[in-house]
């Protein structure tokens, strides 16, 4: 190749790079995460190394499944978990950390909308309600049903940068009066009795070690007559204990996803009955028409590839502290085992 055709392909490939990474930063910034910004959470940098172990001892023995643990131990698991993936989340998928109902013909975050004003309906939400979002992430939903009905929603994580995030998109997106945000356990919620008028949790309290004592305590600050929806993740009927490929799956979702346990279908609503709640209505909203539950995360595969090179360039910069590679091939596993299939 002559020289100076040389020169010239070098500066196109370089220039394809650059507008790559720049677009690649771009979009994410647009999600309020740009990938040069990715932290671990609250955890200095000298200590991530540290907190990925101690989040993986939990699961040590093969056997040992985070149910076996104590309970007691559950909440600072979970923080630590949040405090490895919110950035990454935030970044590759969004302000709002849930699956929805897949919706032909609309996007992702349409779907998304429309998945949490279907929450504020349900509760027949509107202004002067005030609403608790139980186990609240960086705020999407809380937003989303803020600014849908025009009811207050106060929010509580375990996880204090979850806490900072959210208090600065709600700055942001101008409904800091409307939404406030506190840092707890929500099986031992700093709230009143009867002090809400309705209250949500959207796939949060899969990480309770027991339904009973999340379920019990959104009982108690409810005001007589108060609904609750919750978006449960549980197994379904298909689920089969002595098949050891199903068994792994589950395992994988459990230690990709910092789960104390998965609950069956049918084991929800005897909960809600035990600790007090009528239950008006269940739904299964997995079954057709929706898509598949799993379909965004599946499409996603080839920006996962992408992403993961970003990070490792970001990581040997030393832009992005150590251990968010190993995060996130953590998190590209978990999506391999949430959307296999034989
Ligand atoms: C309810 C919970 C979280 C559900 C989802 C929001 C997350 C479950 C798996 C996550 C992801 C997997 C793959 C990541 C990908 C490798 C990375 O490049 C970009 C982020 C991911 C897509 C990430 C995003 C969030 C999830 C879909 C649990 C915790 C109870
Ligand atoms: C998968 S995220 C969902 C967040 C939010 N509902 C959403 O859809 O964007 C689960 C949330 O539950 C919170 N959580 C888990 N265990 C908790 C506990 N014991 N007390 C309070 N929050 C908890 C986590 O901190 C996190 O914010």
């Amino acid at each position: 190749m002559e020289p100076a055709t040389m020169a010239w392909t070098l500066a196109a490939a370089g220039f394809a790079l650059v507008y790559w990474f720049v677009w690649v930063m771009g979009a994410a910034e647009v999600q309020g995460k740009r990938a040069v910004d990715l932290q671990m959470g609250s955890i200095a940098d000298d200590k991530v190394g540290d907190r990925y172990s101690q989040y993986w001892s939990f699961f040590r023995s093969p056997k040992e499944t985070a149910a076996a643990a104590t309970a007691d131990k559950v909440p600072a698991f979970v923080d630590t978990f949040y405090n490895l993936v919110t950035d990454i989340y935030e970044w590759g998928w969004g302000q709002s950390f849930h699956f929805s109902p897949s919706l032909p013909g609309r996007s992702h975050r349409e779907a998304t909308r429309v998945h949490e004003e279907r929450v504020a309906d349900l509760l027949e939400a509107r202004p002067g309600k005030r609403l608790l979002d139980v186990g609240c992430g960086v705020g999407g939903p809380m937003r989303a049903i803020a600014a849908h009905s025009g009811s207050d929603v106060v929010g509580i994580t375990i996880n204090e940068y979850q806490v900072n995030r959210a208090r600065s998109h709600n700055r942001k997106a101008g409904l800091d009066a409307q939404c406030e945000v506190v840092c707890g356990n929500f099986m031992a919620m700093p709230f009143p009795d009867a002090s809400f008028d309705g209250a949500y949790s959207i796939e949060a309290t899969c990480h309770a070690p027991r339904l009973q004592d999340v379920y019990g305590e959104v009982f108690r600050v409810l005001k007589p007559g108060g609904l609750y929806v919750s978006y449960e993740w549980v197994t379904t009927p298909l689920y089969r204990a002595d098949d050891p490929e199903h068994v792994e799956a589950i395992h994988g979702i459990e230690r990709g996803d910092a789960l104390p346990g998965l609950r069956r279908q049918d084991e929800i609503a005897a909960v809600a009955k035990e600790v007090g709640f009528e239950v008006v209505k269940e739904l299964d909203l997995a079954l057709p028409p929706a898509l598949p539950w799993w379909t965004r995360l599946k499409m996603g595969r080839l920006s996962y590839w992408r992403n993961s090179l970003v990070i490792r360039a970001l990581t040997l910069l030393r832009v992005a502290p150590k251990g968010v590679s190993e995060v996130h091939e953590m998190l590209y596993e978990t999506a391999h085992h949430l959307t296999r299939r034989r």
